[in-house]
């Protein structure tokens, strides 16, 4: 397949030199620096796009290759405030795009547990949830798109939590903070996460649950990034020739 590469950092570097191992094309390399000579003929020569960029540059990067007809896999995170926006638009204009907060299988099978393990802990009750997320210190902003989402999942079938907040940040490095797209919903708990930002680490996640008695751990520990560039190749792969807006549960039915 030919790619454009929309973000071309740690991520966009890693995914081309998977991409070229496995006999695909990268046909543009995007970053900030020639974003703006990119135009819309330039874009439409590739089958995917495949966009890493930053939180505030993500929904303009989907916003163009709608508009260049071209599919678009999107693992930036920090921007899903926006998705009503986005899923609008995309139907408008009969595209695809496929957004994950984290394409590895490895955390898509976590956060399959989180689920089940929230759904179990409704019915037993007596545990409280902390998520604490650790990521390298080039990460400018907190939490990952990954605790957000895990929230979202040990929520999902939870009698008692609902949403996520920020409950503290250990940095050496200043973060944006992300907020809530939504309120937690009504007379349900946000669950706590924490960030913590340091030296060389791709992504750590740990689910706590603590009760009076006992705690239980569930923890995914990223040992590279090629997880994350594997698991967008795949999307990339899997989105040519569809319609619609897409998350790594429609690809891996977990
Ligand atoms: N979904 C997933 O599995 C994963 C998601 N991420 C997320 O991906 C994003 C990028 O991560 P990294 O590659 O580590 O960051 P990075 O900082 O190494 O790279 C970002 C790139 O985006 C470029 N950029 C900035 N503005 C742009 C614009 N308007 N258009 C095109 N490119 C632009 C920069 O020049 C840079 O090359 C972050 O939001 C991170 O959280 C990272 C790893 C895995
Ligand atoms: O910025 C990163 O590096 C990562 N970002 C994603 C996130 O915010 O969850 C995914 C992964 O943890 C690495």
């Amino acid at each position: 397949m030919k790619i454009a590469l929309l973000g071309y950092g740690r991520m966009g570097r890693v995914i081309e030199s998977l991409a070229i191992a496995a006999g695909d094309e990268i046909v543009l390399k995007i970053d900030a620096a020639n974003r703006e000579t990119v135009t819309k003929a330039d874009l439409a020569t590739a089958d995917v796009a495949i966009e890493f960029s930053r939180p505030e540059a993500a929904v303009d990067n989907i916003k163009f290759a709608l508009a260049a007809g071209v599919p678009v896999v999107v693992g930036t995170t920090g921007w899903l405030a926006q998705l009503s926006v986005v899923t609008a638009l995309t139907q408008e204009r009969g595209g695809a795009v496929f957004h994950a907060s984290n394409f590895s299988v490895g955390v898509n099978v976590f956060f399959a547990a989180a689920q089940q393990l929230g759904k179990l802990l409704a019915e037993f009750g007596g545990y409280s949830p902390e998520i604490e997320e650790i990521h390298h210190l080039q990460k400018l902003e907190s939490p990952s798109g990954t605790a957000i989402t895990l929230a979202g999942r040990f929520a999902k079938e939870s009698a008692d939590y609902s949403g996520w907040r920020l409950a503290g940040v250990t940095s050496p490095v200043p973060q944006q903070t992300i907020a809530p797209a939504t309120a937690p919903a009504a007379n349900k708990i946000p669950v706590p996460i924490i960030a913590v930002r340091s030296a060389d680490v791709p992504g750590t996640h740990v689910l706590t649950l603590t009760s009076d008695v006992d705690t239980i751990e569930l923890t995914h520990t990223a040992h590279s990034r090629e997880g994350f560039a594997k698991g967008a190749l795949v999307a990339a792969r899997w989105i040519i020739g569809k319609h619609g807006v897409f998350t790594m549960e429609d690809l891996l039915k977990l």
